[in-house]
């Protein structure tokens, strides 16, 4: 049987670190008799440009479609003056709503051969090994948005079962490492974040009584994991605080063109995606870093 994988390289860097990922999973293919067949689609910038959407049906239907999705990366300056639902970054989102993705697997670990590479002390940087579970189709991104006069807002809702779902699917993780997970919130002003850390104290004192629990509040975490990354196994959090603190943890690595992720949902196709963007200021110069994209492949 075929494994029909569909490639969506995007913007800039994207094509770049798709190809390569390509040289690889061929050769594995070959090498192990995995037979493989390959769809490719338009989706962000390039999308935009072809089309005039960032998400055209087609890729839509051969998104679910297919086994699995590789994404390179959208956006670039060029598409930052349109209007948010039509900018590339609008596609991206469309495709993780669509394919219900709604975890975010974000593994952060210092190489040995590269801990050198790392702007932080060798001493505080070696041996971090840690798994970010970022919630992906709910919060900030996904909740009500508009203009009222000169006034913007965004608004971040949760329900009981986005929050269940992605906490269980994290809590099984740290359950098969190290037995330690990490909630991050900001339940001292977010009521979200009241939910989120109601609802996780729920399920580890009912169903995971061999984890151990620790909860931090955003601001802090951030400092945290500069400090101390080596305490953290898995960390859970929503879905723009994961965003931010898996950014600021590859610093830990040198490079975030070194993390790679998977999107998961309870059924149908993952995404498969490098944590980074579109690297407009090196893009098309042959030295993206491919290894983000390798092992979201792997
Ligand atoms: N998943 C995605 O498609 C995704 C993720 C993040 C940002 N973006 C988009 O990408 C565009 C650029 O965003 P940005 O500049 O804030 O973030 P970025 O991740 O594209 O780049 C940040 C910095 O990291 C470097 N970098 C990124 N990937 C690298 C790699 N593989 N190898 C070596 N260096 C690498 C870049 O050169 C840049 O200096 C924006 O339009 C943004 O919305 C897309
Ligand atoms: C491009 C953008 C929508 C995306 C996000 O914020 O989720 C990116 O930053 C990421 O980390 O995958
Ligand atoms: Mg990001």
């Amino acid at each position: 049987m075929s494994h029909r994988i569909l490639l969506l390289p995007g913007d800039g860097i994207g094509p770049e670190v798709v190809e390569a990922g390509c040289h690889v999973l061929d050769h594995l293919a070959t090498a192990t008799n995995f037979d493989i067949s390959y769809e490719t689609g338009l989706i962000g910038g390039a999308a935009i440009d072809a089309t005039g959407v960032p998400m055209p049906a087609q890729t839509l239907e051969a998104a679910r479609r297919a086994d699995a999705v590789l994404l390179g990366a959208v956006g670039g300056p060029q598409w930052h003056g349109l209007p948010g639902d039509k900018r590339p970054e609008a596609g991206l989102l469309a495709l993780r709503a669509a394919l219900g993705v709604f975890a975010n697997l974000r593994p952060i670990r210092v190489r040995p051969q590269a801990v050198e590479q790392s702007p932080i002390k060798r001493e505080i940087a070696e041996g971090s090994d840690i798994l970010f579970v970022r919630e992906l189709t709910g919060g900030l991104y996904f909740g009500d948005k508009g203009t009222e006069g000169d006034a913007a807002y965004d608004v971040c809702r949760y329900s009981r079962t986005e929050i269940e779902r992605v906490v269980r699917l994290a809590a099984d993780a740290a359950s098969s490492r190290r037995g330690r997970l990490t909630l991050v919130d900001k339940a001292n002003v977010m009521e979200t974040s009241r939910l989120w850390r109601a609802v996780t104290e729920e399920i580890i004192a009912q169903h995971y009584k061999n984890l151990d629990l620790e909860i931090l509040l955003v601001d802090a975490a951030t400092m945290h994991l500069l400090t101390r990354p080596r305490d953290f196994d898995v960390i859970v959090t929503e879905n723009l605080f994961g965003d931010i603190l898996t950014d600021e943890a590859s610093v830990l690595t040198g490079s975030i063109g070194l993390i790679p992720s998977a999107s998961l949902g309870a059924t149908g196709a993952g995404l498969y995606e490098p944590v980074h963007g579109s690297a407009p200021d090196i893009a098309g110069q042959g030295k993206a870093n491919p290894i983000g994209m390798i092992e979201s492949i792997a």
